[in-house]
């Protein structure tokens, strides 16, 4: 583990950073006028478009936090990560990658024409709708609650608490859910659903329904940071293997038609959900000492005003000032 010259966990130089990230979030606060709250999922509009805040959780243990940290809110299209990383436990790497893609498509996360022009038969990738609800299809259960068991075991073991889920969002999204329900139809179809439509359907609304807080995100970014193993206990969590292949998911797909900026101007994985959570993930680097974080952090951030894409703007301008000020890029 690389050791800066700076020590990072005296409570002065922590003090001084908070001071910094405070005085970040205050001036991006003003972002959260820019974009609109998601209103396809009608519960979703009741968000407070100014909310922002911030959680950073280092490898080494320092957290800092700034502005609205408090609010629960729903992991949304975040917890395809998660159901990715499941599906590859349960079914192994190899049979997930022969029925999911894992190219981008530069199109929108609920797109329908990309399962149709494309040669390769199968969707591009497990982020995108498309491809994130052929994965909650391998999912081992005959019910939702079933299916979802892996996924809450990963996040209980994480967080070391179940969070809970949003039956009203859930409620909300499976009354509102038309697009979903063709992209379905379109994946039944083709044959690429292992199980029951509405099966599917249902865990796939429960998995956006959780409901989780930007502390919960830093802690799932850290643990994908240090390659799926818990730092403080050594356990591996999730198989290294996979900890990677769902970085380079979320680096490459994961802010969707938006993954490329955010390559070029943030530089780290991450994933977006319409509710306004990002999960970031800078891994330990060995450049400068005077930066913080050097071992690596997890990033959790909510704002939920969003840009056409789908993710929160003043969430993006934070993450792309702190990894610019702290050098955060893998690149
Ligand atoms: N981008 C997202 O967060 C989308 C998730 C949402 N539940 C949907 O399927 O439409």
């Amino acid at each position: 583990m690389v050791q800066g010259i700076v020590n990072w966990n005296t409570q002065t130089t922590q003090k001084w950073l908070q001071n910094y990230v405070d005085d970040w979030v205050n001036f991006y606060q003003k972002n959260t006028n820019e974009g609109e709250v998601a209103s396809y999922i009608p519960i979703l509009q009741e968000a407070n478009q100014q909310h922002l805040g911030i959680s950073i959780l280092g490898i080494n243990g320092m957290e800092i936090r700034s502005g609205n940290v408090e609010i629960p809110f729903t992991i949304q299209s975040i917890s395809k990560v998660f159901t990715f990383i499941v599906a590859c436990i349960q079914r192994g790497v190899s049979y997930v990658l022969s029925k999911v893609d894992v190219e981008p498509t530069g199109g929108a996360f609920n797109s329908i024409m990309h399962l149709e022009t494309r040669q390769v038969k199968k969707p591009f990738n497990p982020l995108v709708n498309a491809g994130a609800i052929t994965i909650t299809s391998m999912l081992i259960g005959d019910t939702a609650e079933r299916k979802l068991e892996g996924f809450y075991q990963l996040l209980e073991k994480i967080l070391g608490y179940r969070p809970p889920l949003n039956i009203d969002v859930y409620q909300s999204e499976n009354e509102s859910s038309v697009r979903n329900r063709a992209i379905g139809y379109y994946l039944l179809e083709m044959g690429y659903l292992e199980s029951e439509l509405d099966l599917t359907l249902e865990t796939y609304f429960k998995q956006c329904s959780i409901e989780i807080t930007i502390d919960d995100l830093a802690r799932l970014g850290m643990i994908l940071a240090n390659d799926g193993e818990d730092p403080s206990t050594q356990e591996e969590i999730i198989p290294r293997q996979v900890a990677r292949l769902a970085k380079v998911l979320m680096l490459t797909c994961g802010m969707y038609d938006a993954s490329g900026k955010f390559a070029a101007y943030v530089g780290i994985p991450a994933k977006s959900g319409v509710s306004g959570g990002i999960v970031a993930v800078a891994p330990p680097r060995a450049r400068d000492h005077q930066l913080p974080f050097l071992d690596g952090c997890g990033i959790g951030v909510y704002g939920p005003a969003l840009d056409k894409q789908g993710n929160s703007i003043a969430g993006i301008r934070l993450l792309r000032h702190i990894a610019n000020q702290w050098d955060l890029s893998i690149f």
